[in-house]
């Protein structure tokens, strides 16, 4: 495959634009080669200014669960856009949408929109304190909840990609709020709650982790999490960003019997749109302003063309849940080709799925927390990605994120793809 254009505009865009990305996983640093200038969608395909076609695994990184240029969806954006972009005042889509939310998931009553993932979870974080009248916060090393100041701490996705798992920038005595525990490790929890006689205002967790490769967590897990944040009143939060509508319907909460007091969502929620949201009961929500005193606020939140996109997917979802199950078995007949794949070449592989949500490392051992997933074989990843793009299959650029199967994506390709894993290993192990 030729590269030329891309690499020629990624180029150009370094020199205005600070590491040539406006996200830092874009810029292939955990890989090998350029990252393809991205030229248009369509169904399963993405397609480069090269002119290479593309099966895309990374969905925009989720919310594309209907593929590329959805009829319907596409329809319902520009319905909305004709109508006008913005009004920066209350629609009726925007209760439709919450409409949908609500009933979909026991432990949201009430729900707001903001504009990204990483606001959703900013906004759900200040709300747990300003109800708890608490400070610290408990996160999980390795789960990645956004870019905002409290939740940089030892942190998956591209900061992890970037071997910075905290960055500069952020005050020491900010994050000395943000505990850390060990994913799936109850007794490290315990600890923090041992250690903090002042009160945890709220855990948040993936419960689903995905960015940190796909890492689930154990239901015994989470309900010994469920118990301990019941014993010392502090609020759960499932940061549902990447797994709403992706994992199942109700998202993690469709797959464990465990119910989070708060929930965040996000891209999955706008069909690709910028949007996120944080939900919680009645009476967490009603301290938010203008019903209580926790100020929270944005002026293209709720935005009318992300709501319609949104709206549209979510009832397309909920028309047809057996789509979950396609996507499953997909998902499933993927991994099962990769590891047959590795296995052909003495390649250690584990792989996990969940939903349309895949994973796979390079790894001899069951991967349940971030120093597992540190132990996978990196450099092998790298040449892997490089093997497999140069085959027309665009995989997530770096070993700490997650895979996604769409709609679009059809056994056939799936074929494909796990064929060109088998040359491509071949290859790398000649
Ligand atoms: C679980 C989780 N939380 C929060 C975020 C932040 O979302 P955004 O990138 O839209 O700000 C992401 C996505 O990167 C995510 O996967
Ligand atoms: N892991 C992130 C989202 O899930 C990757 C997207 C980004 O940060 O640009």
């Amino acid at each position: 495959m030729a590269y030329d254009k891309s690499i020629a505009a990624f180029e150009e865009a370094y020199k205005v634009i600070p590491g040539g990305v406006d996200s830092p996983v874009r810029a292939f640093s955990g890989v090998e080669g350029t990252p393809p200038f991205i030229e248009r969608g369509e169904g399963a395909y993405l397609f480069d200014i090269d002119g290479n076609r593309y099966i895309d695994y990374v969905q925009s990184w989720g919310p594309l669960i209907f593929g590329h240029t959805d009829a319907d969806i596409e329809a319902s954006v520009i319905d909305s856009v004709k109508k006008g972009l913005s009004f920066g005042a209350p629609t009726t889509v925007e209760t439709e949408l919450a409409e949908e939310i609500v009933s979909m998931f026991d432990s949201i009553d009430k729900v707001r929109f903001v504009s990204s993932g990483t606001e959703a979870v900013m906004s759900a974080i200040r709300l747990a304190r300003g109800a708890t009248g608490r400070d610290n916060i408990l996160k999980f090393t390795g789960c990645y909840h956004g870019h905002s100041d409290s939740l940089l701490v030892q942190a998956g996705s591209g900061l992890a990609t970037f071997g910075t798992p905290s960055s500069p920038g952020v005050p020491a005595d900010l994050t000395k709020h943000t505990l850390l525990a060990t994913y799936n490790d109850i007794e490290s929890v315990e600890k923090c709650f041992a250690d903090s006689p002042e009160g945890i205002a709220c855990v948040i967790i993936e419960p689903i982790a995905g960015n940190m490769g796909l890492v689930p967590a154990d239901e015994t897990f989470l309900q010994q999490l469920r118990a301990l944040c019941d014993a010392h009143d502090t609020l759960l939060i499932f940061d549902e960003v990447m797994s709403g509508f992706r994992a199942s319907l109700k998202g993690a909460q469709g797959i464990t019997t465990v119910k989070p007091d708060m929930v965040t969502l996000g891209k999955v929620i706008g069909a690709g749109m910028p949007v996120g949201a944080f939900g919680a009961r009645a009476e967490i929500m009603a301290q938010l302003s203008p019903e209580g005193p926790v100020y929270q606020a944005g002026t293209l939140s709720g935005n009318p063309v992300a709501m319609a996109a949104g709206l549209t997917s979510l009832r397309k979802l909920k028309a047809n849940p057996a789509i979950y199950v396609e996507l499953g078995n997909r998902a499933k007949k993927l991994v099962e080709g990769l590891k047959r794949a590795a296995d052909s070449v003495n390649v250690p592989m584990v792989t996990d799925v969940r939903g349309s949500m895949f994973g796979f490392f390079f790894s001899d051992k069951p991967v349940r927390n971030f120093a597992d997933v540190m132990e996978n074989d990196q450099k092998l990843f790298a040449k892997f990605h490089k093997g497999m793009l140069d085959r027309g299959i665009y995989l997530a650029c770096s070993s700490f994120e997650t895979g996604f199967i769409s709609t679009a994506i059809t056994d056939e390709m799936i074929d494909e793809t796990v064929k060109a894993a088998y040359e491509t290993l071949k290859e790398i192990k000649a």
